[in-house]
């Protein structure tokens, strides 16, 4: 009988991923599809489309459903044996939704193994463009939740955060006022993620409570949908959402589809999928103390915490990998997009120039100080591209160096002032564990480690988020039995150490952290003032 593995996979902005681990948790399997680049045909930049407004960011269902396609045929052709997977799981961009139409359930039952998956379920949603995480278009809905539910506080201390344009809560409430007969024709409403899981499981599958935290819907204390939100969202929500489970549940076998088509075991089992950024702490097998920073699309800073207490600014989260615990996380929209619009400009497009600048320039940037953010950003709510020389001056231009350590450094400062707000704080101990895409650059994670004044770790590979989730598929297999994750990857490699911060960074940075923190009060969104014009 041939060797059991486990699969993990990603249904990130950018691209879909997997990774498959043996059973001594070895990466065996490493693959990806990118929508820009593989899926030409759906036209997206970045996985997404800008709508005319600006506000309005959606992608294409089908492009996910024909990626799914697209690596699975790859994976067949590279010959990796789909009957040695004993469980898989996975994980989605948060906060994204999926709308089937009436009747889909029976078409996602019975798809044809002749057919790959996108033509069999062509038919199959309400809404063929789903609103994803970049959205920021639901701004009066977010009002009208607060104000329904008795204010932003009041929402947070249910649902772990105030109201947020993109939370899914709001964008199905955008959805049912602007299209009341689209919201009608949907019998089930899916996250990203447990719409990946249904189309494995060939069936709905149910909304995990980590990523259902993501909607401002979910009681995070009780675990159940919040009446009062569901209400003032739309009306018939509890049918069309179905009952959260817990992150570790095992939904069932994989639909007969793939053990047709791909010669899958019928007993390989679907272990329910979560958020990217809920996989990732899994993967990272994140501990206490420890910081976890993901610089993907967006850059996210996520903790591990026992006893939140949800504030207006940050989200709480139920931990993907322990039920009785929390995490915290802080989302920065203006991440590798932004970063990469200032390496094209400023760098010739290469990250070794971009590296070479940043190697080039010292540390503190002269008191050169800019904020970067190309779409209005979650955290601070800013928007515009801001620079201020070491007299705290506004300056249009930077020479291309100092553009590029001030915006890196810039987007560091304002992890830590937010992390701090939070109520974090660095101690001796404190590790950073970095992952995403940008995390494989070595001069960035310098900088992240100057700034903070702490060592930055990385795992073997950049997508934690697949390895969570395989680490997840495993882990759902005996999480009935209490067993922590902890003890299911024991063996897994330790993280390694990358850099550790420059003598002298704390006295360097402690200043520049204060005027960062002063001047982000300046460029804060005020709709009323000029300042936030490029
Ligand atoms: N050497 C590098 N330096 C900086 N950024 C990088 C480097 N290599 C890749 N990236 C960034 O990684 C991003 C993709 O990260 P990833 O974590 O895969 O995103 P997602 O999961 O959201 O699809 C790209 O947009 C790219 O800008
Ligand atoms: O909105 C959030 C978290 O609240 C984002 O972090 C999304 O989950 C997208 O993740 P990436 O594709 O950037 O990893």
């Amino acid at each position: 009988m041939a060797a059991p593995c486990f699969l993990g996979w990603d249904f990130s902005t950018q691209q879909l991923k997997v990774i498959a681990i043996d059973e001594h948790l070895r990466v065996i399997y490493e693959d990806n599809v990118n929508f820009d680049k593989d899926l030409p045909e759906f036209k997206t930049q970045g996985g997404a489309h800008v709508h005319s407004d600006r506000l309005t960011v959606t992608s294409p269902v089908l492009m996910w459903v024909k990626a799914l396609d697209m690596i699975l045929e790859k994976m067949k052709s590279s010959g990796f044996n789909f009957s040695q997977v004993r469980a898989l799981s996975g994980a989605g961009q948060q906060h994204g939704s999926v709308y089937w139409k009436k009747g889909s359930i029976q078409i996602l039952k019975g798809v044809s193994p002749e057919l790959p998956l996108h033509q069999s379920l062509k038919a199959c949603f309400a809404v063929s463009n789903s609103p994803i995480w970049m959205d920021s278009s639901t701004a009066l809905q977010c009002s009208a939740l607060e104000d329904a539910v008795g204010g932003a506080q009041h929402l947070a201390n249910i649902t772990g955060s105030r109201a947020y344009e993109r939370f899914t809560g709001n964008q199905i409430a955008k959805i049912y006022n602007q299209n009341p007969e689209v919201y009608a024709q949907t019998e089930r409403i899916s996250l990203v993620s447990s719409f990946a899981a249904s189309l494995f499981l060939g069936a709905y599958a149910p909304i995990d409570y980590s990523d259902g935290s993501g909607m401002n819907l979910l009681q995070i204390w009780e675990k159940v949908w919040s009446a009062p939100c569901l209400d003032a969202c739309a009306p018939g929500l509890v049918e069309k959402l179905g009952n959260p489970v817990p992150s570790h549940s095992v939904l069932g076998s994989i639909s007969p589809y793939y053990v047709q088509r791909y010669e899958f075991s019928p007993d390989c089992k679907i272990v329910a999928f979560t958020g990217d950024n809920p996989a990732s702490l899994a993967g990272m097998r994140l501990q206490e103390g420890d910081i976890a920073i993901s610089l993907g699309t967006s850059d996210t800073l996520f903790l591990w915490i026992q006893e939140p207490t949800p504030a207006l600014e940050g989200h709480i989260l139920c931990n993907p990998v322990d039920s009785q615990t929390y995490m915290a996380l802080l989302c920065f929209k203006n991440g590798s997009l932004m970063r990469e619009r200032i390496r094209n400009e400023c760098a010739s497009g290469s990250w070794d120039d971009f590296s070479k600048a940043l190697s080039s320039t010292v540390a503190g940037n002269n008191g050169n100080l800019g904020f970067y953010f190309d779409v209005m950003e979650i955290t601070p709510e800013a928007v515009g591209i801001h620079r201020f020389n070491s007299e705290n001056q506004k300056v249009l231009n930077f020479p291309k160096e100092v553009e590029i350590r001030a915006l890196i450094e810039g987007q560091f400062m304002a992890k830590r002032i937010h992390a701090e707000k939070l109520g974090y704080k660095v101690m001796p101990k404190t590790r950073i564990l970095a992952t995403g895409g940008a995390s494989h650059n070595k001069k960035i994670l310098q900088v992240l480690s100057d700034v903070f004044n702490a060592p930055v770790y990385t795992i073997d590979t950049a997508n934690s988020a697949c390895l969570g989730s395989a680490y997840r598929a495993i882990h759902g297999l005996v999480a009935e039995t209490n067993v922590p994750l902890a003890d299911v990857v024991k063996l897994a490699p330790e993280p390694r150490l990358a850099v550790t911060p420059t003598a002298g960074a704390e006295e360097l940075y402690r200043p520049l952290l204060k005027r960062y923190a002063e001047l982000e009060q300046k460029v804060i969104y005020n709709p009323t003032s000029s300042c936030h014009t490029k």
